[in-house]
């Protein structure tokens, strides 16, 4: 459950960066997915007509702060999104460093605690540090959203140990892998893993053919989906016979 919303769907999709407006639809279309994500200064930049397209989707729109660099333009930010979207939601994005695009994690908590306080559902972009999760909880965010690399980088699970760890430590509360992702194998990963959804963007508008990628990370994330709740064989370091042996004939 993302805050008051169970989607069917756990595939979470970037709007920036497509090749036309068009194919962002038919993307959105393919990936069946139910939440979009949008960066308000983007999208400002873009103008209304994008804004219109997007509310013609039938998805849930979830507005991002991407660009924010301090707490004080991550909440104007949100305050904004929520006026032009009319939704309390909003993925929290506070940039460390424009290089790195790391998520500075003391202003993050700062910020998830003003606006959680201001009636916001909180949807925080943050690392698999389990401190800095947990300090986002007690800021009154209901799920966390790990990385799974830098931004637009295309990496997969890059700490694959320490997101293992995070799904561990934060049993019950939902996990969204945020950014990084590059390929739908990594996407199934994540989800036969435990976590509760991917967000991305990247590795779908900007493939040779985006129409075509949003629908095999669907069925990637479905797949792991699937997989995880069918409940997955636990690995082993030695060998155990699949075939049972009893019965066999003897030989002397
Ligand atoms: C779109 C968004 O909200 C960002 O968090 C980010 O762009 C997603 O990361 P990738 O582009 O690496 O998938």
């Amino acid at each position: 459950m993302f805050y008051d919303f169970q989607p069917q769907s756990r595939f979470l999709l970037g709007t920036a960066g497509y090749p036309s407006p068009d194919v962002l639809a038919q993307a959105i279309s393919a990936s069946g997915t139910e939440i979009i994500t949008v960066s308000l200064r983007r999208e400002g930049n873009a103008g209304g007509a994008f804004r219109e397209l997007l509310k013609s989707l039938n998805t849930r729109i979830l507005p991002n702060t991407a660009g924010c660099h301090t707490v004080k333009e991550a909440v104007t930010t949100a305050q904004m999104a929520r006026e032009l979207f009319n939704t309390s939601w909003i993925k929290l994005e506070v940039i460390g460093h424009a290089d790195t695009l790391q998520p500075d994690p003391f202003a993050l908590v700062e910020a998830a605690r003003i606006l959680c306080a201001d009636g916001f559902n909180v949807f925080p972009y943050t690392t698999e540090d389990l401190i800095v999760g947990e300090k986002l909880l007690e800021a009154g965010c209901e799920l966390l959203m790990p990385w799974g690399a830098p931004i637009g980088s295309g990496q997969g699970l890059r700490n694959i140990e320490g997101l293992r760890s995070m799904r561990a430590w934060f049993k019950g509360i939902p996990l969204i892998i945020d950014a990084g992702i590059g390929a739908p194998s990594q996407a199934a990963q994540a989800m036969e893993m435990g976590f509760d959804g991917i967000l991305l963007n990247t590795a779908v508008a900007k493939a040779r053919d985006p129409v075509r990628m949003a629908g095999a990370f669907a069925s990637a994330i479905h797949a792991g989906l699937e997989a995880q709740q069918a409940g997955m064989m636990e690995r082993r370091d030695m060998a155990a016979a699949s075939t049972p042996i009893f019965g066999l004939a003897e030989f002397s």
